[in-house]
């Protein structure tokens, strides 16, 4: 399994793609989130693959499970390693987009959002209506999808160790909100250093604009990729 931190690239099109990735020499996990595959559709999942990088794709699917498993069926076509749906879209939702992407014929792993790394417990409670702790909510969501037989998890590293206790080591607990000491935490609430994502459990870091707006993204994709295997 490719346990790289997993580069977002957030970007406009193709050309701020390559124009981000030709200082790299190395295979790199990249994530292609709604912003890129959006605005220039499948095309760009098959051009990124092409370069030679793992990818996951970013779609957050939400919706009815015939819905879902349709559109999975269609994105099984991708040659992509990892896809994600919303934990709140229910066990149904997510037991029919795996039989989706499985009828595809997509060996990717599909993996749940639990709560956005950019939700509070705060928000959580007076805007979604779930009452108590987001730990609980976020608990509550991971068992669903491993009940629904996903792969594992988007979370937040705060929340890797909890999962790890309750659902497994080989349970993924993909986390962005990743950030070091200095960099801005922007519109993300739930954030953790790589070094803390380690030591607390996640099996995958998702990083955007610590490395995509800094001035040397290579140095700080070394860095930050330092960080995250130096604690092993
Ligand atoms: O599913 C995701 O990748 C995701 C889930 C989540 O809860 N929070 C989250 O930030 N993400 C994605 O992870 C990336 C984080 O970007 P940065 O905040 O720039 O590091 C973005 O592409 C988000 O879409």
């Amino acid at each position: 399994m490719n346990t790289k931190p997993i580069i977002a690239l957030d970007f406009k099109n193709m050309e701020e793609v390559l124009a981000f990735l030709k200082p790299f020499d190395e295979q790199l996990f990249v994530k292609i989130g709604m912003e890129l595959y959006l605005q220039n559709g499948p095309v760009i999942v098959k051009e990124v693959r092409d370069l030679g990088h793992d990818i996951f794709l970013d779609l957050k699917l939400h919706d009815i499970p015939n819905t879902v498993s349709q559109a999975m069926k269609g994105l099984a076509g991708l040659d992509i390693q990892m896809i994600n749906v919303h934990a709140a879209g229910g066990s149904r939702m997510m037991a029919a987009a795996l039989a989706g992407l499985r009828e595809g014929g997509s060996e990717a792993q599909l993996i749940a959002v639990t709560q956005l790394t950019s939700t509070s417990e705060e928000m959580m409670n007076l805007e979604q209506g779930i009452p108590g702790s987001i730990n609980d909510s976020i608990l509550k969501y991971a068992q669903v999808a491993k009940n629904s037989g996903l792969a594992g998890v988007v979370c937040s590293a705060n929340e890797s160790r909890m999962i790890k206790d309750h659902l497994g080591s080989s349970f993924l607990k993909v986390t962005p909100g990743i950030r070091t000491v200095d960099d801005e935490v922007g519109d993300q609430v739930r954030v953790a250093t790589p070094e803390f994502a380690r030591q607390n459990g996640s099996t995958h870091i998702v990083v955007g604009r610590s490395i995509t707006k800094d001035k040397n993204p290579v140095a700080k994709y070394q860095q930050i990729k330092k960080a995250w295997e130096t604690e092993c």
